[in-house]
């Protein structure tokens, strides 16, 4: 067994050499020792793509048609030029996405096709945005373990043998209920009940060990609750957030399933993408952690309710709890700490509140005169 044996010469002259007490991380870049970190033949040799910072990054974006990629690959579209930023999904674009760039069809569970991808379009970047979220894992646990748990290790893998920069966010479902709630620093204990939280509390234990391990460019940030306009969630206990805003614009009468007072960290989506794009972009030496909190603002279902009704008072707010959602906002943070990504990689929300209230009934105040026009 060859390989094997070099492995685990190379991992022991590693740790070998660590300094001190040994708690220095072990960095042993990919491309200086020719191994990868998935069992492969002895004649395989891996190649890393060279990304000189004057170069623009080609970027893959896994699970492109959710609620984030879409807007995502639109932005990293305006900063690097559109051919450079490939959207990915299994299902099948609708004629504006497809039209606007590059789309090409990747099930992360299929590694060969994967690695196909990135080898054929050179890619420098991997933005992992294929996930079950957490109502939708809770239903579904065994597919949620496959696509969050076995669908990263492919990207994991790919990513240190290709030598890419790769980011996979996080969630304040990471946290669980004997976390501290109010508020939530970046280290704490992280005992999620969730099927998705343990995946990415997986997510991020497994992208350090590869930075550390193998060099492995892994950068990750724990988002809130995401509220966009133009494209819906995915499943998840926050999705309540975006569906008031279209209730109330057709119906001027919402159903919450979370209980008045359940608070829970939020962001505009515009927020959490140039967070993204920011983080990716952020020098290397700036970033004392590779996972970070990040945060914009924290209301409850009643709050959002009040700041909505302020411009449509005549907006009627129910309640029906959905005991699985309500049990995991109950254990999810309320109010989250991320001052070290303020001071890392200078981190700021632009949208509290109020702004965020106005932007979304603007987005639907156009949308609804463009409709009557038409
Ligand atoms: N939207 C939010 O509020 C938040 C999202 N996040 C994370 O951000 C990422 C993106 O989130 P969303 O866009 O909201 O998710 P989403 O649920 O809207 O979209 C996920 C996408 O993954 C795709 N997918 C499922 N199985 C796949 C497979 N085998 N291969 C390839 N793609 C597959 C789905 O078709 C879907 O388009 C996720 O990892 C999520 O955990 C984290 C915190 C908050
Ligand atoms: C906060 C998230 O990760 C997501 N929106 C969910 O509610 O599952």
């Amino acid at each position: 067994m060859p390989v094997i044996r070099t492995i685990s010469k190379v991992a022991k002259q590693a740790l070998l050499s660590t300094p001190g007490c040994g708690c220095q991380p072990v960095t042993v870049a990919v491309r200086n020792i020719s191994f990868s970190p998935r069992q492969v033949t002895s004649d395989a040799s891996f190649h890393s793509v060279s990304f000189s910072e004057t170069d623009h990054p080609k970027v893959l974006i896994t699970g492109g048609l959710g609620q984030l990629g879409v807007g995502l690959a639109k932005l990293l579209r305006k900063r690097f030029g559109k051919n450079n930023v490939i959207l990915s999904d299994i299902r099948k674009p609708p004629s504006n996405v497809f039209h606007s760039g590059p789309f090409i069809y990747s099930d992360i569970l299929d590694y060969k096709n994967l690695r196909e991808i990135v080898v054929n379009n050179r890619i420098t970047w991997l933005v992992h945005y294929s996930a079950l979220l957490s109502a939708v894992g809770e239903a579904n646990v065994a597919l949620a373990r496959s696509v969050n748990i076995t669908g990263l290790h492919n990207i994991l893998d790919i990513a240190a043998e290709h030598g890419l920069r790769l980011f996979v966010p996080s969630t304040i479902g990471a946290f669980g209920p004997s976390s501290p709630r109010n508020p939530t620093p970046d280290l704490c204990v992280q005992r999620p009940r969730t099927i998705y939280g343990v995946s990415k509390v997986h997510a991020e234990l497994m992208g350090e060990y590869y930075h550390h391990r193998y060099g492995l460019d892994f950068r990750c940030l724990r988002y809130p609750g995401i509220i966009s306009a133009d494209s819906m969630p995915g499943g998840g206990t926050t999705d309540y957030a975006v569906q008031i805003f279209h209730d109330a614009i057709k119906k001027a009468k919402f159903e919450c399933n979370l209980r008045p007072d359940s608070r829970l960290p939020m962001m505009y989506i515009d927020d959490c993408l140039r967070a993204t794009l920011e983080v990716m972009e952020a020098p290397a030496d700036a970033l004392s952690m590779r996972t970070y909190n990040i945060n914009a603002m924290s209301f409850t279902p009643e709050e959002l309710a009040q700041e909505l009704q302020k411009q449509m008072p005549e907006l009627e707010v129910t309640y029906d709890i959905d005991p699985v959602r309500q049990a995991i906002a109950d254990s999810w943070p309320m109010n989250f700490d991320d001052s070290n990504a303020r001071k890392d990689w200078g981190w700021k929300h632009d949208y509290d509140l109020p702004e965020l209230v106005q932007t979304m009934l603007n987005y639907f105040g156009v949308e609804t005169r463009m409709a009557s026009a038409n």
